[in-house]
């Protein structure tokens, strides 16, 4: 309770901040990035690199109330297969200017959900990517799957394709829960679309969980965690319910009476966290849990984990390409964005044009600032002389920035002779604290979820 209260004096059962998955963050992009731009880009990739892949299919059967995410219902394939045909030609027009020999090191398709795509459909997708860039040799390609969406063709077309790795839609167990967040999703068909998935020999995978939800307490949260340890995924995403009502509209159907204080949303997290470090999960940055074997794990451990759109990512390259409606692109120059809508993207690659609507290209202390938010958020721990190596700044410089930050932050953020470090009673305030050496959001009108 001590440390209750103390975070509760730095402000964290108040605070709405950003997540950091980029830096500047979403919300702060602007017109200025356009399809030239994105084009510009992507001609100056390294030959004969490697980068990653993003696909966004914006399509679901059903709509999850509790979901922020960027996709739309449709019980019809007719717009899926549209949306395919337009992928491709997206592909494609991506291929006439990738550089010579760049492969995949990572191809991630998200969504909404990419399993709704017909087993032929999948295959078509495939294939179009890989005439414009094969797969690097120990590439990861990864593909999101919704339990309540998924069967024994579509996971024969998807292994065939050459997934080796899977991220499942759980959220939680418990049906109360389930039927106020309008998301049914019975233990058995969970487990069975598991062991769908690693009867094909994908003996990789993911499973996101969430904590925060309605009517969630500390005993439901325990039988949730302890039923998906049962299924032994090698990584879990334990995301924070984000209630944002006026970004997504369809979680105006949550019934927020029954929505967790800020002070339960952190027990919830140290109970879901604690049943993990039992289970000799390794901690990996804010959210997410791997096992000992995992890559996450390893690179957590050797300072290589990097932060990402879906997350953590133990991918080291410095290219990330998101097509699809409302994908993001992150290249060395800046960020790129697609047009969210569907129809409006759909329009600029039938007109022949990507369809880059946004984005931010870097400046001044941007790619400083973006390195010491990713180590807090990975490692919770800056390290000067890293810093040091990589950017034209002194420590004096930085010791300053530093401290103008850890004043915000007493006791909760230490100073060391090499650097910054936040103890482990204080990491419910990491983003707070990243949000410190934000030079944008301090200005910005933004609303973000809570910050814990
Ligand atoms: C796949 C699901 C989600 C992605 N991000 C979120 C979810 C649930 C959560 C989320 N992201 C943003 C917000 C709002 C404000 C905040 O808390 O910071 C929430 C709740 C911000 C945001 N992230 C992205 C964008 C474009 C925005 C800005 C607001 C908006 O346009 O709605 C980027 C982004 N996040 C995700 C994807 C797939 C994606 C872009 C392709 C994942
Ligand atoms: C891709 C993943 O994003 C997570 N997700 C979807 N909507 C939300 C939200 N409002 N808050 C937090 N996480 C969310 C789910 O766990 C999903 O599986
Ligand atoms: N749509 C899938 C699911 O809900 C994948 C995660 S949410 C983008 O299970
Ligand atoms: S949680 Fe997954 S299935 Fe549900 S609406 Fe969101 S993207 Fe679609």
């Amino acid at each position: 309770m001590k440390q209750q209260s103390q975070l509760a004096k730095l402000g964290l059962f108040d605070a709405k901040v950003p997540r950091y998955t980029s830096y500047p963050t979403a919300p702060q992009f602007r017109n200025d990035v356009d399809p030239e731009r994105f084009s510009a880009w992507v001609s100056e990739i390294k030959p004969n690199s490697s980068i990653s892949l993003y696909i966004h299919v914006p399509f679901c059967r059903r709509l999850c109330w509790f979901c922020a995410c960027r996709t739309q219902g449709t019980q019809s394939d007719s717009p899926v297969r549209a949306y395919l045909e337009v992928l491709k030609a997206e592909i494609a027009m991506l291929g006439r200017i990738l550089p010579e020999g760049v492969t995949l090191s990572r191809l991630h398709w998200g969504g909404g959900t990419p399993t709704l795509l017909a087993p032929d459909m999948m295959t078509d997708l495939a294939g179009a990517i890989a005439e414009i860039a094969p797969f690097a040799p120990n590439a990861e390609f990864s593909v999101e799957i919704d339990p309540n969406e998924i069967d024994a063709p579509r996971l024969d077309a998807l292994a065939a394709a050459g997934m080796n790795r899977a991220s499942v839609g759980v959220q939680d167990f418990d049906p109360e829960i389930q039927q106020a967040i309008g998301r049914i999703q019975s233990y058995d068909e969970t487990r069975d679309a598991i062991d769908m998935i690693r009867a094909r020999g994908i003996h990789s995978l993911n499973a996101d969980i969430l904590y925060g939800l309605p009517h969630q307490t500390q005993a439901r949260m325990t039988e949730s965690v302890q039923k998906l340890l049962s299924l032994n995924p090698d990584r879990v995403a334990l995301y924070g319910y984000a209630h944002v009502p006026w970004v997504a509209k369809r979680q105006q159907l949550i019934p927020s009476d029954a929505l967790p204080t800020p002070e339960e949303r952190l027990e919830l997290y140290e109970t879901a966290r604690k049943l993990f470090l039992w289970d000799k999960y390794a901690e990996i940055g804010i959210d997410h849990f791997a096992t000992q074997s995992d890559g996450l794990t390893a690179a957590a451990n050797s300072g290589q984990l990097k932060r990402n759109f879906q997350g953590y990512t133990d991918d080291q390259s410095d290219v990330l390409i998101g097509l699809g409606a409302s994908s993001i692109s992150r290249f060395p120059q800046g960020y790129a964005q697609n047009a969210s809508a569907t129809s409006v993207h759909t329009k600029a690659i039938r007109e022949g044009s990507f369809s880059t609507a946004r984005g931010h290209t870097f400046q001044g202390e941007d790619k400083l600032r973006a390195r010491l938010i990713e180590a807090l958020m990975c490692d919770f721990r800056i390290k000067s002389t890293q810093i040091m190596a990589d950017f034209d700044i002194s420590s004096a410089a930085l010791q300053q920035m530093f401290a103008a930050v850890a004043q915000q932050f007493p006791e909760a953020l230490q100073i060391l002779p090499d650097g910054l470090y936040i103890p482990e009673q204080y990491r419910p305030l990491t983003r707070m604290i990243a949000r410190g050496f934000d030079a944008y959001d301090k200005v910005s009108t933004a609303k973000h979820s809570s910050a814990i």
